[in-house]
C-alpha cells in the first residue's frame, strides 16, 4: 500500500466520474431531496436574507426548486455571474427571470442586474468531506468571492450542495480554501463544526 495523499485534481475526476454516471432520473430525485432539506433547515431563518445558488452546468444537483421554496419563503435571490477567469460577482435574481451566457458554460443576469452581498451562499461541489472541506472545479472562483466578502466584512453563511456519493473521507485544505458551514445531499442537511 502506499500513503501517498490524493491530489486535488484526481480527487475531482474521480468524484465527477461517480456524478455524471447517476442517471437524469436519479439526479432530478436527489435534487428534489435536496430542495425538501434544504427549505426544511433554512426556510426560518430566510425573510429578507439574499441566498445566492447556481444554474446548473455538467451533472450538477440542481438547485432551482430550493431557490424558488426559498424565495416563497421571504429571500432576495442571487446567481454568480463570472467577469474574467479570476473573479464571479453575485447578481439579483428572481424566479423566471431571464438568464443569458454567464461564463464557463453557466447562465446568469445579465450586467443591468444589480450587484449584491449574499448573506447565504449555496455552492456546487465536486468533492467534500464530513467537516466542510470542499473542491470545486479548480477555478477559485468561490474561493476569491469568499476573500472578497470577507474583505468588506462579510461572513456568508456557506452551505455545500452535493450528492452523497461525492463524499470522501478526508479532502486535503489549503491556506485559503475556506470550510462550509453545512452541506445539503440527498440524505439531510448537516451542519459541521464550523456552522454552529
Ligand atoms: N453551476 C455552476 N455555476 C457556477 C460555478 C459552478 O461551479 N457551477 N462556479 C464555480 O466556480 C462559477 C463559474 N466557474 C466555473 C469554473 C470552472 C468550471 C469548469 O467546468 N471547469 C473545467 C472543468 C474542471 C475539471 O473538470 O477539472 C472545464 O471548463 O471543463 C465551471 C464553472 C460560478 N457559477
Ligand atoms: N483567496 C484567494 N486569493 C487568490 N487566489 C486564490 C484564492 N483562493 C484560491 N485561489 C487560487 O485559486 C486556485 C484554485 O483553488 P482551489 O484548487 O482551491 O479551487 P476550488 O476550491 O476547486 O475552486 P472554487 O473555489 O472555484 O470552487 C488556486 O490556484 C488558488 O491558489
Amino acid at each position: 500500500m502506499n500513503d501517498v495523499p490524493d491530489s486535488k485534481p484526481d480527487m475531482r475526476n474521480r468524484s465527477l466520474r461517480r456524478r455524471d454516471a447517476l442517471t437524469g432520473d436519479e439526479r432530478r430525485a436527489k435534487s428534489l431531496a435536496i430542495a425538501t432539506h434544504g427549505a426544511e433547515a433554512l426556510a426560518a431563518e430566510i425573510p429578507g436574507k439574499c441566498v445566492a445558488g447556481y444554474h446548473p452546468i455538467r451533472s450538477e444537483a440542481d438547485v432551482g426548486l430550493l431557490m424558488a421554496l426559498l424565495e416563497k419563503a421571504g429571500a432576495e435571490l442571487a446567481l454568480p455571474a463570472v467577469i474574467d477567469r479570476e473573479t464571479i460577482v453575485f447578481r439579483a435574481f428572481r424566479s423566471g427571470e431571464e438568464l443569458v451566457a454567464g461564463g464557463f458554460g453557466t447562465r446568469a443576469p445579465g450586467e443591468d442586474a444589480g450587484e449584491v452581498d449574499p448573506d447565504i451562499l449555496l455552492m456546487p461541489l465536486s468533492v467534500f468531506d464530513e467537516a466542510g472541506n470542499r473542491i470545486g472545479y479548480g477555478a477559485g472562483h468561490y474561493d476569491r468571492a469568499i476573500a472578497r466578502l470577507a474583505a468588506r466584512g462579510r461572513k456568508p453563511f456557506l452551505v455545500g450542495i452535493a450528492f452523497d456519493l461525492q463524499e470522501v473521507p478526508s479532502v486535503p485544505a489549503e491556506p485559503h480554501d475556506v470550510p462550509l458551514d453545512a452541506i445539503i445531499t440527498e440524505s439531510g442537511f448537516g451542519r459541521t463544526e464550523n456552522g454552529d
